[in-house]
Formats: C-alpha cells, sequence, structure tokens
C-alpha cells in the first residue's frame, strides 16, 4: 500500500519564492498542502492566485505560537530575512519536530541546520530536519567556484546580475520597474551576505559585486578565477562536466549561458570558460532562475531528500 502523503505547509507562501514552492508541491505524489499562510490573502483561494494549484485550499494567517499546532510534517519558512526564529522557537517550545525549511538567510551560517545545496552538500547530510536554503547567487557563486577551489590563486570575483523578483515583494528601488527602466542598479558592492555565505560554504574567500536588472527572474554571475598554474581551456571544461556529470540540474556547457534562456527552467547552467593567453585565468558564467534553482527547486530538492524520495521527484528535469 502506498504510504499516505506527508503534509506540508508553507509560511509566507504569498512571495515569489512561496508561490512557486505550491507550484511544485501541487505536482508531488508525496505531498499534500497543510496550509498556506499570507497576512495579505488571509482567506482568499489559492487557485485564484497559483494557477497550477487545483483546489479547495485558501490562504491562513495564523500566529506563529499556533502553526505547530497546524501538524505539517514539513513546513517551509519563505519569510524575509530575520523572521524565521520566532517561527522555529515556536515548535521548539512545543516540543514538535517537522522538517523545517528556511528559505531566508536567517540558519545559513549555524552548524547545528544543515545547509542544503544537494550537489555540493548532500553527502554532509545526516539525516537533520532543520536545513538552510541558500541564496540565490551563492548557489550560482559557489557551483561556479567549487571545481577549481584547490586551484585557486587569489579569491574569485564574481560579478553578478539578478532580476528583480530577487528583491522580493517588499517595494524598494530594487523591485520598482520605473527605477529599473533602461538601468542597472548596483548595491551592496562589498559585504553582500551572499559574499560571505559563499566564503564560509567555500571554505575559501569570495569577492561579489551585485546588480539588479529591468527584467523579472533569473540571474547571471560571471566569475573571474586566478589560477595557481596554467590550465588548458579542455581540461578545465572536463573538469566541471565531470564534478557535475550526475547533476542533473546543473548543466556544464562550452558557450557562456544567457539569462533570457533559464528563466522558469529549474537547473543552473555553466559556461565559457574563457581562459587569458597564459591559462592561468578562467572567467566562467553560471545561469540560474533565483526563483527555481535559486530557492524552491533547491527547497524541493532538500524536502525530498529529508522525506526519503528521490531528489528530483516533481522537478521538471
Ligand atoms: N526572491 C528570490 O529570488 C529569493 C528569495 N529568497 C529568500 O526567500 C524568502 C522569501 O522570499 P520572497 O518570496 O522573494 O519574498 P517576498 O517578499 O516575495 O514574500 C515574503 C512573504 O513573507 C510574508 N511576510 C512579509 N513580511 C512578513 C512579516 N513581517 N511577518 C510575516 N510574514 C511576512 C509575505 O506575505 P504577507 O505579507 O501576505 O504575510 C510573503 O508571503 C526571503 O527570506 C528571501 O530572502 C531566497 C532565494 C531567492
Ligand atoms: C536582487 C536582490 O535583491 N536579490 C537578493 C537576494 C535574494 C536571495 O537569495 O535572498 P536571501 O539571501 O535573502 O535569501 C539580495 O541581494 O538580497
Amino acid at each position: 500500500m502506498a504510504a499516505s502523503p506527508k503534509r506540508i505547509g508553507i509560511v509566507g507562501a504569498r512571495g515569489h519564492t512561496g508561490a512557486e514552492l505550491i507550484r511544485l508541491v501541487a505536482a508531488h505524489p508525496s505531498l499534500e498542502l497543510a496550509y498556506v499562510s499570507s497576512r495579505e490573502l488571509d482567506g482568499q483561494r489559492v487557485d485564484a492566485h497559483v494557477s497550477d494549484y487545483q483546489g479547495d485550499l485558501r490562504y491562513s494567517s495564523p500566529a506563529h505560537e499556533d502553526l505547530p499546532a497546524l501538524d505539517a510534517d514539513v513546513v517551509v519558512l519563505a519569510l524575509p530575512n530575520g523572521k524565521a526564529a520566532v517561527c522555529v522557537q515556536a515548535f521548539d517550545a512545543a516540543g514538535r519536530d517537522p522538517v523545517i525549511v528556511d528559505l531566508s538567510a536567517d540558519y545559513r551560517f549555524d552548524n547545528n541546520w544543515y545547509y542544503g545545496l544537494p550537489e555540493l552538500t548532500r553527502n554532509k547530510w545526516r539525516g537533520e530536519k532543520r536545513i538552510s536554503n541558500p541564496g540565490c547567487y551563492a548557489t550560482a557563486m559557489q557551483l561556479s567556484i567549487a571545481p577549481l577551489k584547490e586551484m585557486l590563486a587569489a579569491p574569485p570575483v564574481c560579478f553578478g546580475v539578478s532580476g528583480y523578483s530577487g528583491a522580493g515583494t517588499t517595494p524598494s528601488d530594487k523591485n520598482n520597474p520605473d527605477k529599473l527602466r533602461d538601468n542597472l542598479m548596483p548595491y551592496a558592492l562589498t559585504g553582500h551576505m551572499h559574499e560571505k555565505e559563499a566564503s564560509r560554504h567555500l571554505g575559501v574567500p569570495v569577492e561579489f559585486m551585485p546588480h539588479v536588472a529591468p527584467h523579472f527572474r533569473g540571474l547571471t554571475v560571471t566569475t573571474n578565477l586566478y589560477l595557481s598554474r596554467p590550465h588548458q581551456r579542455n581540461d578545465v571544461l572536463a573538469l566541471f562536466q565531470q564534478a557535475y556529470a550526475k547533476d542533473p540540474l546543473v548543466r556544464v556547457q562550452d558557450e557562456a549561458p544567457w539569462v533570457s534562456q533559464i528563466a522558469g527552467k529549474h537547473h543552473a547552467e555553466i559556461g565559457g570558460f574563457a581562459m587569458s593567453a597564459d591559462g592561468k585565468r578562467v572567467v566562467i558564467v553560471a545561469t540560474l532562475d533565483n526563483l527555481l534553482k535559486g530557492a524552491a527547486t533547491q527547497a524541493m530538492q532538500n524536502i525530498n531528500q529529508a522525506i526519503g524520495v528521490d531528489e528530483y521527484t516533481a522537478i521538471p528535469l
């Protein structure tokens, strides 16, 4: 007899990433939505906002201390940074221990949480039920640097350009289409959270310069890497192909990828591999959809791992 589906709750489900997760859960054979929370959409039908969802569920707006009683097996926190802890504490206080996947940056530096960038960390998972989902740019940077991290002569320098969905739905210059029109907006040019995150999880310092652009979704990270000894382009390309050969959500290609091709796709693309004449400098370009491999799809890989089903269940490959 097939096991009954696990119940999943999404806290902060009005947001861009929450909506993508609802879509993924709707197509998942082993998960059913227990609740989706939003203060703004409280009481409204989910199918009125997420076209791929068919069912009668409505958004609700439980207080964080009421979340444990809703009895989900898996809880995704898709809240702005700084808002996860009160929810986590509510589960602790109630003595409940569901799988909790936090999409924010709040637990990415906490050793008690599993940092789930599956292609680089799945062999470190020890059955943890507290999972911190990586940042979108941080995912692209780490995938671009990891295969070369033992060969670096200097910190890699990453130039990032994100679509404005990366800035969430709370109004700001970075998601204001008027201010973004015909524009490229630099921000946090040193010390961005994802610079610290990528440096911490790679174990090598990384330098990162983010920008936001007028397109809605998808990001590009172009990384300059100085190598400690000369390499042939084919050897670098082969290293990446080998590193991700078993990872369908990381596609290595010859050409530098274009962000226009990645919107709505679940995988990351890595390419370019432009070498300097002396073979000691390589430039690598990575693209991914910040809402998918940069957030919801990666969360689904982590959820699948945690509930014991194939990592790619319900993820279109
Ligand atoms: N957008 C992206 O590309 C990525 C985002 N992330 C991270 O994922 C998380 C969600 O991002 P995203 O979906 O873009 O964010 P949004 O701003 O689009 O959505 C945030 C959600 O949280 C709710 N919310 C907002 N403020 C509060 C509050 N003070 N208390 C409780 N609920 C609140 C909102 O609903 P309501 O106000 O109706 O309650 C909404 O459902 C963030 O931590 C973000 O940093 C990670 C990777 C990529
Ligand atoms: C364009 C834009 O603003 N992008 C966001 C990153 C989105 C993301 O991955 O968010 P968290 O690390 O906060 O989870 C930023 O730079 O803060």
